[in-house]
């Protein structure tokens, strides 16, 4: 049977899932890390994706591969290929101002006017993570770097790119060179650039414009759902591909996605579906028939990879928030749970506001933290334990209130991410939202996604009109709970405050 590959390089690390085209069974795993911090050259991407490959026993017997991605993240090429400077990331924060100063400007100097004007233009109204504000502050803060820009990709985009083959002139892992008009992306990481229009299927010129200053710079393909965008080259995936199983001309690399449209893909989501991930982000999900525009910007508009909307709310505090929490309390993971759940729901009512890094939802890049309700009785490891994981949750919690204001059904809830594997967050989780709580079988879905893309695209290679092939995915447990508004609602009156 063919072996197909998906590759999820997300903030920390770069995961790789070798799995049957056909049933779409697990064969091998690989990952690697990626050094921290909110710009980080690209080449540490490549690199990863290379040891996290080789981890995995190789990519020479695949067939077809995809890559899914941390989204938004801005990496810039000048026309020999080489990255001219370190890509920042979507959670870097250093263009708020610049945000703030694109809304007022295409609402002619109405933040409100303008707010809207991009949630309908490109389904998102302008936080400090979407692409053009980075571009922004780059025309105004490096220029002579703006000056040199020839290409602007995304990180999946670029690390398809680098698996064709193509790279910087003088660098031997990059034999075709710095052909530029090669890249391509997709639909749902182009949505999140702020200049894409996924309603329709094109690029805003005019509000890259707006960011860099000029329009004279390549921007990726977008490809179709399941249409290759090159093939890999033989150094780095396909050169065992024996033909009769399903591949003549090498591995075939699909469009691959934003990190949570492949998570999306991953888990089979449709209609009435929201996946709640706690990676680096935290991000509430659901696929909708239609782009979006919400002009509070509670809401990002995104695509999906399948044709659809993907209507997400991120939080910029979730997994490394734990990791905090793990490092004030000089615990490991398990510690860091049975602490927690030695507390009571609301811990007696300690209540972090976790701003650890600013906020993207709501839009509070420049807060901080706050604990709030601290006392004798609640200077206790426990409770503080309880309080990280409670004021996490809570962030998110809102961010699904946020999704049923625009109209967004909840019929089944899925936690995925890094941090579902902790059972403290497994349990107060269903307190938190007051819903039942699915809980998948543990396993990597935006890699899952992107390799279920990778085999839909070597079937679309045979017939145009191939479905995606139908993989399932196993929730392992749902977790129930009595509810506990009362954690929302102490929360809720002191993020407030902040
Ligand atoms: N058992 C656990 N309990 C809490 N956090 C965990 C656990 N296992 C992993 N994590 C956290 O999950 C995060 C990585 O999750 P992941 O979804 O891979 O992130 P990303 O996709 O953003 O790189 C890390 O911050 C890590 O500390
Ligand atoms: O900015 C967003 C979505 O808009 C984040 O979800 C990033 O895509 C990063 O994802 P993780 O690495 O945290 O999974």
């Amino acid at each position: 049977m063919p072996l197909v590959a998906g590759v999820d390089t997300s903030t920390q690390s770069c995961k790789i899932v070798v799995r049957d085209a056909e049933t779409g069974a697990l064969v091998r795993t690989g990952s690697a890390k990626h050094p921290d911090g909110t710009e980080v050259d690209p080449r540490h991407w490549w690199d990863a994706f290379q040891e996290a490959a080789a981890a995995a026993g190789g990519l020479a017997d695949v067939a077809a591969l995809s890559v899914g991605g941390q989204q938004h993240g801005m990496v810039v090429l000048d026309a020999d290929g080489n990255v001219i400077r370190p890509a920042l990331l979507w959670n870097d924060n250093r263009s708020a101002p610049s945000a703030e100063a694109l809304i007022t400007e295409l609402g002619e100097g109405s933040r409100e006017t303008g707010a809207q004007a991009w949630a309908d233009a490109v389904g998102s109204v302008l936080v400090a993570s979407l692409t053009v504000t980075k571009l922004r502050w780059l025309h105004d803060n490096e220029p002579e770097n703006a000056a040199r820009v020839a290409a602007v990709a995304l990180p999946h985009d670029w690390l398809s790119w680098r698996i064709a083959g193509y790279g910087p002139a003088d660098d031997p892992t990059a034999p075709l060179g710095p052909q530029l008009d090669k890249l391509f992306t997709d639909r749902s990481d182009a949505s999140g650039t702020g200049y894409y229009d996924a309603a329709v299927g094109e690029y805003r010129l005019d509000l890259l414009e707006r960011g860099l200053g000029r329009t004279d710079v390549v921007l990726p393909r977008v490809v179709g759902v399941a249409e290759a965008g090159a093939v890999a080259h033989p150094s780095v995936a396909g050169s065992a591909v024996d033909p009769s199983t399903g591949s003549g001309t090498g591995c075939l690399i699909g469009p691959g996605a934003g990190d949570n449209a492949g998570a999306s893909l991953g888990l089979g989501m449709t209609s009435g579906d929201i996946a709640i991930s706690i990676g680096t982000s935290g991000v509430v999900s659901a696929v909708a028939p239609k782009r979006t525009a919400d002009g509070s910007g509670a809401i990002n508009g995104f695509a999906d990879a399948t044709g659809n909307a993907l209507m997400l709310a991120v939080t910029l505090n979730a997994a490394r928030v734990l990791d905090a929490a793990r490092e004030v309390l000089d615990v490991d993971f398990d510690g860091l749970a049975e602490l927690a759940l030695q507390a009571p729901p609301g811990s007696d009512g300690l209540v972090l506001v976790p701003y650890l890094e600013g906020e993207r939802t709501p839009n509070r890049p420049d807060a901080t933290g706050t604990l709030h309700g601290i006392r004798l009785a609640t200077s206790t490891r426990a409770h503080l334990a309880r309080a990280y994981i409670e004021g996490m949750l809570c962030g998110l919690a809102d961010g699904l209130d946020a999704l049923r204001a625009q109209g967004v059904s909840v019929d089944r809830v899925m936690l995925i991410g890094g941090a579902a594997q902790s059972p403290a967050v497994q349990q107060i989780a269903p307190q938190v939202f007051g819903l039942p709580i699915g809980i998948p079988e543990p396993g990597e879905y935006v890699a899952d996604g992107a390799a279920r893309q990778a085999a839909w695209t070597l079937a679309a290679a045979g017939d145009p009109e191939a479905a995606a092939p139908a993989w399932s995915t196993t929730i392992a447990t749902t977790l129930d709970a009595d509810p506990k508004p009362a954690i929302r609602e102490q929360y809720a009156a002191v993020r407030d405050l902040v």
